[in-house]
């Protein structure tokens, strides 16, 4: 089928980016991204790109490149399902909050919904893709619902799972290590990949069946969250023995068969998807009654919420075992750097413990707004909005939130940080002054030149 015009369910983190770029690179399809969240939609159809609701570096500027030409965003979902060949499948897929499979298993009813409202519109043939990440044999329920439509329509289903990074999202899509399309249908397999074609070589375009692809994407995922697990746990050995845990990544990411990537200790993974996914693979596992499987995935999850708790820890211990009354400065909030996503961000959960110490904290994140750090620490329900908002301070500027504080914690690997006046903020600070780098990005000899106390991970 010759593609001329697709839409896209959900106006998020993926639909956003992913969608943009195939408008780029496809100036003859016309590219409709839908989202029931109309002031979502309103933010990206602002005429000013820097309120785009998603900040990613490059996205601003294909956003303006294509909207109105071939991009668009809209809330009418039925009038762009009616008329596009293709459908991208691109809404959230969180943990479940209730019953059955609560706090494991996918939580699919927004891609059930999806998938009733293309079956109660499409009047066409459509090929419907999975984009959002999905439990292996999702496609199977999807295929159930759209073949019962009771009318002649022919609905192919392809898993097209997303492999991009938040911050590098615009660089993902442009130049993928490999695009991955699962499906029945040769022809609907091709439809996609020659829409990837535009500016994916086809070497790099990867065939697979249906169940090879979703399950794929939470391999994939369990597989990089494993290694930061795997140099998290070396961190905290690195602190009992002397060795350095810098070191230890750069001597093993040597080896060609360890390879480099992925193995920065840190005060542990965060963002939408490591847990979800590998949760979601444990809750997989067990329905299997493969226990084996399941325990040793879920190892993974246990060594990074260690790693959250035990970098507050040591924080409060080394503070003379007390945090009470005392103020911390946060800085960043993000899950990581170059995003203004803060979901499972590692800062919440740090936050969060601080706070039940009865600590103060001051957080400046350079992307984050000051309204979404009370957000995300009143949707963890450890104590009332009251509590939480006169405990907490939230600054537009970093040197504000390190005044008078007893200790800065980095717990985003933002670039500017690195460029601070680090000696104007030890001013600033009460002394004994103490950093605790949840990042290791700054350089340890000169913080400790100007008098910092300064404690990295794994050193
Ligand atoms: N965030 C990331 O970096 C990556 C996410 N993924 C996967 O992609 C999927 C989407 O993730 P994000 O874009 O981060 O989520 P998101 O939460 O940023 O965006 C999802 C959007 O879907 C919309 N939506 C939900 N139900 C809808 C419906 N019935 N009709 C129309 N719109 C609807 C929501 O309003 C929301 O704007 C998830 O399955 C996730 O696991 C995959 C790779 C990377
Ligand atoms: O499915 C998804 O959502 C995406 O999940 C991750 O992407 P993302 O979560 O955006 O960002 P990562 O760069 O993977 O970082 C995840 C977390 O791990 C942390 N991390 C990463 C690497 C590292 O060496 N150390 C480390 O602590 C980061 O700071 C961050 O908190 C994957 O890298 C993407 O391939 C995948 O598409």
């Amino acid at each position: 089928m010759k593609i001329t015009k697709i839409c896209c369910i959900g106006a998020g983190y993926v639909g956003g980016p992913t969608m943009a770029v195939i408008a780029k690179k496809n100036p003859n399809i016309k590219v409709t991204i839908v989202d029931i969240n109309a002031d979502r939609i309103a933010a990206w159809n602002d005429e000013d790109v820097s309120k785009l609701p998603i900040y990613e570096p490059g996205l601003a500027e294909i956003v303006q490149e294509t909207r109105h030409k071939n991009l668009f965003f809209s809330t009418e979902i039925d009038k762009a399902i009616d008329e596009s060949e293709m459908i991208f499948i691109s809404v959230n897929t969180p943990t479940k909050t209730y019953g059955k499979g609560k706090g494991m298993a996918a939580d699919l009813k927004y891609i059930e919904l999806c998938a009733r409202n293309i079956a109660d519109v499409a009047k066409t043939d459509k090929i419907v893709v999975e984009k959002s990440t999905l439990p292996v044999r999702t496609a199977e329920a999807i295929k159930s619902i759209l073949h019962h439509t009771g009318n002649s329509i022919n609905f192919h289903i392809l898993s097209n799972p997303e492999f991009l990074a938040e911050g590098t999202a615009v660089n993902d899509l442009l130049y993928p290590d490999r695009v991955l399309i699962g499906g029945e249908s040769i022809d609907a397999i091709e439809s996609l990949a020659s829409v990837y074609g535009s500016w994916v070589p086809d070497d790099k375009i990867l065939r697979t069946n249906l169940w090879s692809s979703e399950l794929s994407k939470l391999t994939a995922n369990a597989f990089l969250a494993q290694r930061v697990s795997s140099i998290n746990s070396i961190s905290e050995l690195c602190e009992q023995t002397g060795a350095d845990v810098n070191e230890v990544a750069k001597a093993i990411g040597l080896d060609s068969r360890i390879g480099p990537k992925f193995l920065k200790a840190s005060v542990g993974f965060g963002g939408s998807c490591f847990q979800k996914d590998i949760l979601n693979l444990v809750y997989i596992a067990r329905s299997y009654a493969l226990n084996e499987v399941a325990d040793y995935w879920e190892q993974v999850i246990i060594m990074n919420d260690h790693q959250k708790r035990r970098f507050a820890d040591r924080l409060i211990k080394t503070l003379y075992n007390t945090v009470s009354g005392k103020k911390i400065a946060i800085l960043g909030w993000a899950f990581k750097k170059d995003t203004n996503d803060t979901r499972e961000s590692a800062a919440i959960y740090v936050a969060d413990h601080l706070l039940s110490e009865q600590a103060q904290i001051s957080v400046f994140d350079p992307k984050v707004p000051c309204e979404k750090v009370l957000i995300d620490l009143n949707y963890l329900n450890t104590r009332t909005e009251k509590e939480n908002e006169s405990a907490t301070e939230c600054h537009q500027d970093p040197y504000e939130a390190v005044k008078d504080a007893h200790a800065v914690a980095v717990l985003t690997e933002w670039d500017e940080f690195k460029s601070y006046d680090w000696k104007a903020i030890y001013n600033k600070m009460k002394k004994p002054a103490f950093i605790f780098d949840g990042r290791n990005l700054l350089n340890k000899d000169e913080m400790n030149a100007i008098g910092f106390e300064y404690h990295a991970i794994g050193q």
